[in-house]
């Protein structure tokens, strides 16, 4: 059956006969009227979209959903999923260069509650990785979430602070770009670092020996003088060492270093700081950063958001060392330690026992 088709008659210039609005829509309908709705109707949708795609003044207005940072992953990470309309992936503007077992996976946790700042979600290993290296920076850039224009991106690698070669392929990739070093007492991170091999070996069935026996030359005598300097877990708290070859590059300005132990203590104080170097508001809330008993670390509960704290990875039982030696490691550190506070112009609670002792005692008398 066929449908009867009726067109809205016009006259011979095109224009709808007089009184047809009214007696075929509504009894006040005018041409006038209508082309009036038509551009209320343009104007409205102009207004709507340009407020959803976040360019507009009336960002986070009632009639589009809250501005997401970042689409969701890993779905993002994947070439040709959607994503946001005006989020692009962008170099990161800031870089957590370490230092390995500094605590620089419960920084990034903590910056990642700041409503201006986007982490990567992995360590991309960019700069220190040559495979990594060789395929440049579009897949570096690759490797960084989708977000808007106005956030800051910061990615974390803490292997980068002891690979000669990243200080000058990091000022070659940006002279500018900022640096963050979170540091701790030298032989705790050691121990720590020690920790998580023995920990990985021995879940491989693999045999691991005590620390004391990887810290010390061979057979020799434990003293300041045989202490393995190329032993990794102990190089790499020799920070002034390391520091050294960054500030060929970089001003001390451009890299801002947090207390690890201070911010084991007193999170949101450390962060503060950071939010300085970053130039942000202070948007991180204490009331986001909460300790927990069971876990002996801060953890992390943002408004209507599901508490978290870090893996059971993180906040490992130490190996004990006998004290002995702890005595000695930590002289040997002393002047390391000390270079390391020149270069930087700041003191840091090191050795952590000597200050814990300290504390103890001015407590009880
Ligand atoms: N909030 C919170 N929760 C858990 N752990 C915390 C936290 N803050 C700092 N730390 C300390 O972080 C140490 C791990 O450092 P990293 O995250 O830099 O390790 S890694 O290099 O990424 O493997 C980890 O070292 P271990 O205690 O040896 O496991 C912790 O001492």
């Amino acid at each position: 059956m066929s449908v009867k088709y009726s067109p809205v008659p016009t006259n011979d210039a095109g224009e709808l006969p007089q009184g047809w609005c009214r007696s075929q829509l509504h009894p006040n309908c005018t041409k006038r009227n209508i082309i009036a709705l038509v551009v209320i109707l343009s104007l409205s949708s102009v207004f709507i979209i340009s407020a959803c795609v976040g360019t507009s003044w009336i960002q986070n207005s009632h009639f589009c959903p809250e501005k997401p940072k970042v689409i969701p992953l890993p779905h993002s990470r994947k070439k040709g999923l959607p994503h946001y309309p005006h989020t692009q992936r962008r170099l990161p503007d800031c870089i957590i260069i370490g230092v390995r077992k500094g605590g620089t996976r419960a920084l990034i946790n903590y910056l990642n509650l700041h409503p201006d700042i986007v982490t990567a979600p992995e360590e991309i290993h960019f700069f220190d990785d040559q495979q990594n290296y060789s395929k440049g920076l579009s897949w570096y850039r690759r490797q960084m979430p989708y977000t808007f224009s106005d956030k800051v991106i910061i990615e974390k690698t803490p292997n980068y602070f002891v690979d000669d070669k990243v200080p000058w392929r990091i000022h070659n990739f940006s002279s500018s770009v900022k640096l963050i070093l979170i540091v701790r007492d030298p032989l705790y991170r050691a121990v720590s670092d020690y920790t998580q091999i023995r920990e990985r070996r021995l879940g491989q069935g693999l045999e691991m020996e005590e620390f004391e026996e990887l810290a010390f030359n061979g057979e020799e005598e434990v003293s300041v003088d045989n202490v393995r300097t190329q032993y990794p877990a102990i190089n790499r708290s020799l920070y002034s060492y390391h520091l050294t070859k960054w500030l060929r590059y970089f001003s001390l300005s451009q890299i801002h270093i947090v207390d690890g132990d201070n911010m084991v203590r007193d999170p949101v104080q450390e962060i503060k700081k950071v939010e300085n170097f970053l130039s942000l508001e202070h948007k991180i809330q204490k009331d986001w950063i909460v300790f927990d008993r069971t876990k002996g670390f801060h953890c992390v509960k943002p408004d209507n958001k599901r508490y978290r704290c870090l893996n059971k990875t993180k906040g490992r039982k130490h190996p004990r060392i006998d004290p002995d030696v702890r005595d000695i490691l930590n002289d040997f550190f002393e002047p390391w330690n000390q270079q390391f506070f020149n270069l930087t112009g700041r003191t840091f609670r090191w050795p952590k026992e000597k200050w814990e002792k300290k504390r103890r005692r001015r407590k009880n008398s």
